[in-house]
């Protein structure tokens, strides 16, 4: 059985707003994306993950525990950061931090310490006075210092600048490594790419495509464009029979699609022509989704 069960799950808040037959398993260890445009049903899911919202139909089992009916259970498990922090009180970071770990019953003001100063965040500033990303990077700290063994963030990555993305994805993986579970939301493609082994889309509540990253990484049918010197070649180079994705005749240059196994064959046809240049072009997950979304419209 996966770690978390999503099955079926649904809430209708009408006129098509909600989610819909929402069905997801996560496996244990794995770093799981979560992407969709706004208003596309993430947050709704996840506040079902936390058993903060009831749901109509369906329900989310983490770790065997149903997520509505034992709330205060799958906390236990789970480090949560919410797509929009509102801290309670009116204390300074580190008090904030300390009644976390006190509360949750997990991990160490040490481990926060390390953390803050990775993240370089002031745990001395009281937390309403704090900028966007100093927030952030405060619930970033509570939910990595409580030692959880599964992590559910909504956009955990909002505000914080490129350096301390990368400090974050750096830190995903090392969790990752250390067999942690995360789930989370995002509408940064890249940061997808970067860490997650697979990833859903959803939109208008409905999932659309849960994709490996892997099929996506190491595809083996790849994508080369090349422009050739004269007319002649270009021509030549099309009766060859190669699958052929786009061409741009008033440029001479080809989009050739091959397969890894066919590689060999091409670099030895290619030897006989003249080229202006020759390179593969990369499939984003960007990409790939764009073509997803296409497909729907
Ligand atoms: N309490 C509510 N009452 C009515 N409609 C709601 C409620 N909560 C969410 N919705 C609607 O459900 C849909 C999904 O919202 P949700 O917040 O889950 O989207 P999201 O993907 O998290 O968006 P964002 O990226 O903007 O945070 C939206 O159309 C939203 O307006």
């Amino acid at each position: 059985m996966a770690y978390i069960n999503i099955d079926h799950l649904t809430k209708d808040y009408g006129k098509g707003r909600g989610i819909f037959d929402v069905s997801l398993e996560i496996n244990k260890g794995e770093i799981y994306g979560f992407v969709g445009i706004n208003g596309a049903g993430k947050t709704t899911t996840i506040r079902h993950m936390m058993g903060f919202l009831k749901p109509d139909e369906g329900n989310v089992l983490i770790k065997g525990i149903d997520a509505t009916k034992n709330s205060a259970e799958v906390k236990r498990h789970v480090s949560y950061i919410p797509g929009e922090i509102n801290f309670p009180g009116n204390s300074t970071g580190e008090v904030f931090l300390k009644d976390q770990i006190y509360l949750s019953g997990r991990g160490s003001w040490e481990h926060a310490k390390e953390l803050s100063s990775l993240f370089q965040l002031d745990v001395t500033a009281n937390v309403h006075s704090m900028s966007k990303g100093m927030k952030q990077k405060t619930a970033i700290v509570s939910a990595f210092a409580s030692d959880a063994d599964i992590l559910i963030m909504d956009e955990p990555s909002t505000g914080l600048d490129p350096l301390m993305r990368d400090v974050f994805l750096d830190l995903l993986k090392q969790e990752k490594e250390k067999g942690k579970t995360i789930f989370m939301s995002s509408h940064i493609f890249q940061e997808v790419e970067e860490v997650c082994d697979r990833v859903a889309v959803i939109r208008q509540g409905k999932i659309i495509d849960i994709t490996d990253m892997k099929d996506i990484r190491y595809n083996k049918n790849k994508t080369y464009r090349m422009e050739f010197k004269s007319r002649e070649d270009f021509e030549r180079f099309l009766s060859l029979g190669y699958q052929i994705g786009q061409v741009k005749a008033e440029d001479l240059q080809v989009f050739a699609q091959i397969h890894d196994e066919d590689i060999n064959r091409l670099i030895q046809d290619l030897k006989s022509f003249d080229l202006v240049y020759f390179k593969e072009i990369k499939v984003s997950f960007e990409n790939y989704i764009t073509e997803i979304f296409k497909g729907e419209d």
